[in-house]
């Protein structure tokens, strides 16, 4: 389209539109001041000015924009999760950080605190807060917020609340107390989990991994308050998923700067094959509850692969030697930051010699013994991946 085909009003709103996606700040201003709506329109490409500086990363613009008046009441009515959606495609965590600090100044959105909500028996679910209950906690400088992202809705135009754009979650670290945070909630039976362990593996895939990732994120804050190259003072960034050191010589700041990222632990936690194919080898913990058994499992060591963390932790765990080891599925295992890899390994030897600061006992088990098969009183359901490394030998007959 030419600008004579344009009205005066387009052609200034394209203009506009132009001056963000450059990058140009002085344009930018001086439109806003003629003509201050023109900050929520979306132009021919269907694209906001704040969509397009922040895709092509101009942060000053995007600053302006989400300061004016006009952006905060556009963010309000039509919410910008589409806006939020763009930028982590492009995954411009920068924009999202700045973003993020303005939109809860204004947005209307859901809080998580990582709780959760006995509904009926045996169902769990994370007990949600809404903005206004909990703004005042983003004011104390012990509070730690995250992003955790946008919500997948298959049909968004079908939501019975009347809000059209899928809802932001966060998540929140803060040392109020308990009791009174929950009171915050308008769902009722609120309560923190009192074993986070089996509390997660009663909650659905979904929920589950917003619990993950909250729970791993917001434990590394707690853990790594100072930068542990050189122990000064950290500043929160990339919507929490940074914090960077505030000295601007520190080591850190140098060559990969994987400190300052929260961290990932690697876990193996394998089923070794008795050479026989018909067995398993299974042990317990002093902690785990009596009569149970599960998968050896241990963090992988620097230097490793998969397979030889898989085979070093059963030999020293059990005494077994390991040969072939393949890898079957894996899980995020928020306890608080571990990747547990599941492994089937086959066995090149056969008699048992437990360690037992780590293990009080471990047995072979016959493929078809009751206790093991999933859902009977006796298995304890640790995880996912251990399940499905059981079904997998039982079906492989
Ligand atoms: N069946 C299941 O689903 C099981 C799951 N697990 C999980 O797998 C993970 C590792 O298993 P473990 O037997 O405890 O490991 P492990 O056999 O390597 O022994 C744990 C010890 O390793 C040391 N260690 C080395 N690297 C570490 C790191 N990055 N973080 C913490 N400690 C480290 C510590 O001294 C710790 O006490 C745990 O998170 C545990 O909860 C453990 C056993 C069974
Ligand atoms: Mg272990
Ligand atoms: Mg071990
Ligand atoms: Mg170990
Ligand atoms: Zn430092």
């Amino acid at each position: 389209m030419t600008s004579l085909q344009m009205s005066a009003k387009e052609e200034m709103v394209e203009k506009f539109l132009d001056a963000a996606a450059r990058g140009d700040v002085v344009l930018v201003t001086a439109h806003l001041a003629q003509l201050p709506s023109v900050i929520n329109q979306t132009g021919y490409s269907g694209w906001t000015a704040l969509m397009l500086a922040a895709r092509n990363g101009h942060y000053d613009v995007v600053e302006k924009l989400l300061s004016h008046r006009y952006m905060q009441f556009l963010m309000i009515t039509t919410v910008s999760a589409s806006c939020l959606m763009t930028l982590l495609y492009k995954t411009a965590l920068q924009v999202l950080n700045i973003l993020l600090k303005h939109w809860v100044k204004v947005a209307k959105v859901e809080c998580n605190l990582g709780l959760n909500q006995k509904l009926k028996a045996g169902e769990t679910k994370l007990c949600r807060f809404r903005y206004d209950a909990v703004k005042d906690l983003f004011q104390k400088p012990a509070t730690v917020l995250i992003f955790l992202g946008v919500e997948k809705r298959k049909n968004p135009s079908s939501s019975s609340d009347g809000v059209r754009e899928p809802p932001a979650w966060f998540a929140i670290g803060t040392d109020e107390d308990t009791v009174e945070l929950l009171k915050r909630s308008r769902e009722k039976n609120c309560c923190f989990p009192k074993s986070p362990h089996r509390d997660l593996l009663k909650l659905n895939e979904e929920e589950a991994g917003v619990m993950a990732q909250a729970r791993s994120v917001l434990a590394w804050h707690s853990r790594y308050s100072f930068c542990p190259t050189c122990g000064s003072s950290t500043s929160l960034e990339e919507a929490g998923y940074k914090r960077k050191c505030l000295n601007s010589e520190c080591r850190s700041q140098q060559g990969v700067h994987n400190t300052c990222y929260p961290r990932v632990d690697p876990v193996v936690i394998m089923l070794v094959i008795h050479p026989d194919g018909n067995q398993c080898l299974l042990g317990r913990k002093k902690m785990f509850p009596a009569g149970f058994f599960s998968c050896l499992a241990g963090f992988v060591e620097p230097g490793e692969s998969l397979e030889e963390a898989v085979r070093r932790e059963v030999e020293e765990e059990s005494g077994v030697k390991v040969g072939p080891v393949h890898y079957v599925s894996c899980q995020p295992w928020p306890m608080p930051s571990s990747l547990m890899m599941g492994c089937l390994a086959v066995a090149v030897s056969t008699d048992i010699r437990v360690d037992e600061s780590e293990i009080e006992e471990a047995h072979w088990f016959p493929r078809h013994l009751s206790s093991l098969t999933l859902g009977k009183k006796n298995f304890y359901p640790f995880s996912q991946t251990t399940n499905q490394l059981i079904i997998r030998h039982i079906n492989q007959q």
